[in-house]
């Protein structure tokens, strides 16, 4: 949603509605699973306008407009979308024409919708906090269908106000434009759920068990924000934390084998450490030959965990004195992925449907 159509939404007359949702009850419940969004596509263009929807979102840039726009349209977007661009070209998926994000989270809903056949009142549909499907265009159109309830899923283990927050605005956005808007829950937070640790820790095993090498470190690499945002409140890192507590615990390892960094930095400011990328190449530096690496943060596979892990940190390990390295897939719509999901939506949906 551009700044217009926030303005818009705070002035908008609630729209009239069709016939049928003037009756007492629809009695259909919608499950809405909620991604951060991706590009339409790899060009100068559509990487502009994601980047300009999601840097203009307040929730994740804190500074005053005053300062950020000039830096945003100025020099950001300047630069930023044909460097994304390139990084989205290595990942995407050619066959669909769209990026891996937008082809799991899709796969997500569809598996989650045969999954829950036997809840004949229940609709399943996704969106995007930025970008398509928008958020606004799947509330209305599961409205439309009749759910006169939407249970959101704003699909990050761990709370963030740059994530988990965001996606609820958004979606409360869209309801302050409908004159009937329908009830909504949203699924808390599962940093910490045991269903999401065994998946976490079978997947790990699993990929482990594939490898020709066994090594000597794990990485738990979650997504960073600023941290400054920490400091003022936001639980996202001790979430963070707690995940990789616990995975380390199911799968009987030692602190030294399994650690916690961030990735993915943006701007100049300090941002939550330590840093994955410091963080290998201190590794390789001490000895460390062979490692892997898993973003438990990221329910799907994307560009930060494709690109930026896949490459980039890979690269940046053997170039300094490391030999092996391995990615270890994000849960995506595997069945474990989908246990955890299907698994809090029907916790959730308890007395709905
Ligand atoms: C500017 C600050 C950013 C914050 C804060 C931030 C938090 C944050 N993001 C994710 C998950 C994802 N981020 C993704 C891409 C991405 N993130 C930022 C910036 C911030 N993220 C940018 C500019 C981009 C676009 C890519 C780029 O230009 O580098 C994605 C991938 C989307 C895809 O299409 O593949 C995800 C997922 C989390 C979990 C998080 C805070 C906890
Ligand atoms: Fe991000
Ligand atoms: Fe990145």
């Amino acid at each position: 949603m551009t700044n217009i159509d926030q303005i818009e939404a705070r002035n908008a007359t609630p729209s009239a509605a069709p016939a049928s949702h003037t009756a007492a009850r629809s009695a259909r419940t919608g499950v809405l699973l909620l991604n951060l969004g991706t590009p339409d596509g790899t060009d100068f263009k559509p990487m502009w306008r994601y980047l300009r929807e999601f840097l203009s979102d307040p929730r994740i840039v804190e500074l005053n407009r005053l300062i950020w726009y000039p830096i945003l349209y100025g020099l950001v977007l300047t630069v930023r979308p044909k460097k994304s661009g390139e990084n989205y070209a290595r990942i995407w998926n050619r066959e669909r024409n769209e990026s891996p994000l937008h082809t799991f989270t899709r796969s997500q809903s569809e598996k989650l919708g045969a999954a829950l056949r036997d809840l004949a009142s229940v609709s399943v549909d996704w969106g995007m906090r930025y970008g398509n499907p928008s958020t606004g265009s799947v509330a209305r159109k599961l409205v439309e269908r009749g759910c006169d309830r939407i249970l959101s899923f704003p699909l990050y283990p761990q709370y963030s106000a740059t994530t988990t927050a965001t996606a609820n605005d958004q979606l409360f956005r869209a309801l302050m434009k409908m004159r009937r808007a329908p009830a909504v829950r949203t699924i808390p937070p599962y940093y910490d759920e045991p269903v999401y640790i065994e998946a976490l820790a079978t997947s790990i095993r699993k990929h482990l068990a594939t490898l020709d090498f066994e090594p000597e470190v794990v990485l738990a690499s979650y997504h960073g924000i600023p941290k400054a945002f920490s400091d003022k409140g936001d639980p996202y890192r001790r979430h963070c934390l707690e995940t990789t507590r616990l995975v380390r615990e199911k799968l009987g390892w030692s602190e030294e084998k399994l650690m916690t960094t961030f990735q993915s930095r943006f701007g100049a400011q300090e941002w939550l450490q330590p840093y994955t990328d410091a963080t290998v190449e201190k590794l390789a530096r001490k000895g460390v030959k062979r490692i892997a690496v898993l973003n438990p943060g990221f329910v799907s596979d994307c560009i930060e965990t494709l690109d930026e892990i896949g490459r980039e940190v890979c690269e940046e390990f053997l170039h300094a004195g490391g030999e092996k390295f391995s990615h270890i897939p994000c849960l995506n719509d595997s069945p474990e992925g989908m246990a955890v999901i299907e698994t809090l939506v029907r916790r959730e949906l308890a007395g709905w449907a």
